[in-house]
């Protein structure tokens, strides 16, 4: 991480300029290890994949049917039926042996083979008739010769050698996140393991003095800690390894001590609660207890204001608010960008589309308000339908929500049919 010049912090950031500070202070991500193909699923590569052969291997049949000179076929036509004898049969696994039993045959000599897809075509072949061109009848009654009334165009239903990928070529730059489709090209060159970059470590610190765990006895007028098992679950499905820790109370030492010690073991440290500006709210204090200075006190959004980004020991605490939808958005517009970048992901920014508003907002807000609200298609135009009941301690509107809409800063709110950003999330 480079080293921040204390004087340049800013205090009070949009929630673009906080997701872009956090992520200019990560370094990419460096450690790297290898993992068994199977497994690589969802993990972003670590070094360019350089094809060590071309693909197809060898010059293979696309289609079955028969291999033949296109040259003996030239003069073929209506009238003038062309045979062609045929000498013997190859199919998908034919090995070496093949390559010497064809290997006397020219053109000219009115030779064909009988071949199947996926099988090797000997270089004397350089054409490719489909089974379907001869008829079946003519094809069972006299299976040791075929007769063509035309003529085919030169390497029809071939694939040669490296017509796909090319023998050195960069199949898959470093930064790929692998999914299915990269996992099959590093499959088909014979890879049982990839290099891949190490998951970030993320340690969840929830604070609070009324926090409980799920499964704890309930204890009138406290809750359970929702957030972290909110927050992990998020992470886990970013790509990182997570430590979500047992809540903290509101208690500067045992923060900064549970900060000490996620900031020894962990690359990125997530706070959730106690960092508004309450008399309990001592999260700030702890961070720099703790060895941080602040990035930015305050994020320019709603919900999720007091949201805080500290560095400590050149590694990065993100301090979320503690009502749930505060939680929710914080870890949607800065904490995702930010642990994308951390896995290695080259493209990590959040990408906004743009949609209607299907109902008017009459609220005003100073900050920009990042609305849970359900995005859909309609007649090929997106719109998005804000859910209500948008209080940021509220979670009903959680379970419905598909996408976040960016509800610029005024007096005003939005109106119906207004066109605002919108932020897909999962389901959408
Ligand atoms: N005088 C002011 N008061 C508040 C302001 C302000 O500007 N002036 N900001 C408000 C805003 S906006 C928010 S958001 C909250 C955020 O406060 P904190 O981030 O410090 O969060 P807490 O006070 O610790 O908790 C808020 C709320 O959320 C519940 N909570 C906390 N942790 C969890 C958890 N892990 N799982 C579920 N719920 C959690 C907590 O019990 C509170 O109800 O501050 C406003 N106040
Ligand atoms: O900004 Mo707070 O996060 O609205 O309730």
């Amino acid at each position: 991480m480079t080293q921040i010049e204390t004087k340049t912090i800013i205090k009070a950031l949009t929630a673009q300029e906080a997701a872009d500070c956090l992520c200019s202070l990560l370094e990419p991500q460096r450690r790297t290890e290898r993992v068994a193909l199977h497994e690589a699923s969802g993990r972003v590569l670590a070094d360019d994949f350089i094809t060590p052969f071309p693909m197809p291997p060898f010059r293979r049949a696309a289609m079955d049917g028969y291999a033949v000179c296109s040259q003996d076929l030239v003069e073929a036509g209506p009238d003038n039926p062309t045979t062609l004898t045929v000498v013997g049969e190859i199919k998908a696994g034919s090995g070496l042996a093949l390559q010497s039993q064809f290997q006397q045959m020219q053109s000219g000599q009115r030779q064909s083979a009988r071949i199947f897809t996926g099988a090797p075509v000997p270089e004397q072949w350089d054409t490719l008739i489909v089974q379907e061109a001869i008829p079946l009848e003519q094809r069972r009654l006299n299976p040791g010769s075929i007769q063509l009334y035309k003529a085919f165009r030169q390497g029809e239903h071939i694939a040669e050698a490296g017509e796909d990928i090319a023998a050195g070529a960069m199949a898959l730059a470093s930064g790929k996140v692998l999914h299915a489709k990269e996992i099959a090209i590093l499959a088909s060159f014979g890879q049982a393991q990839v290099s891949v970059y190490e998951k970030p470590k993320v340690a969840v610190i929830p604070v609070g003095d009324e926090l409980l765990s799920p499964g704890d006895s309930f204890i009138p007028y406290h809750i359970y800690d929702a957030n972290s098992y909110m927050a992990a679950a998020r992470l886990q499905e970013l790509g990182a390894v997570v430590q979500r820790f047992a809540p903290v109370p509101d208690d500067v030492e045992a923060i900064a001590d549970a900060l000490t010690l996620a900031l020894s073991q962990y690359d990125l440290i997530i706070t959730i609660g106690g960092v508004s500006v309450g008399d309990y709210d001592f999260v700030a204090q702890a961070a720099e207890a703790a060895g941080g200075s602040a990035l930015f006190r305050k994020v320019l959004m709603r919900p999720g204001k007091p949201t805080s980004g500290f560095i400590a020991d050149n590694r990065l605490i993100i301090s979320l608010s503690g009502n749930p939808s505060a939680c929710f958005a914080g870890l949607e517009l800065l904490v995702k960008p930010t642990v994308l970048k951390a896995a290695g992901y080259i493209d990590y920014k959040n990408r906004f589309l743009q949609g209607t508003l299907a109902s008017g907002l009459d609220k005003s807000s100073p900050f920009t308000r990042f609305v849970r609200s359900i995005a859909y298609w309609q007649e090929e135009r997106l719109f998005v339908e804000p859910l209500g009941r948008d209080r940021s301690g509220n979670i009903a509107a959680f379970a419905h929500a598909n996408a976040l809409a960016v509800i610029p800063p005024g007096a005003r709110g939005a109106v119906k049919g207004e066109t605002v950003s919108l932020l897909p999330l999962a389901g959408f």
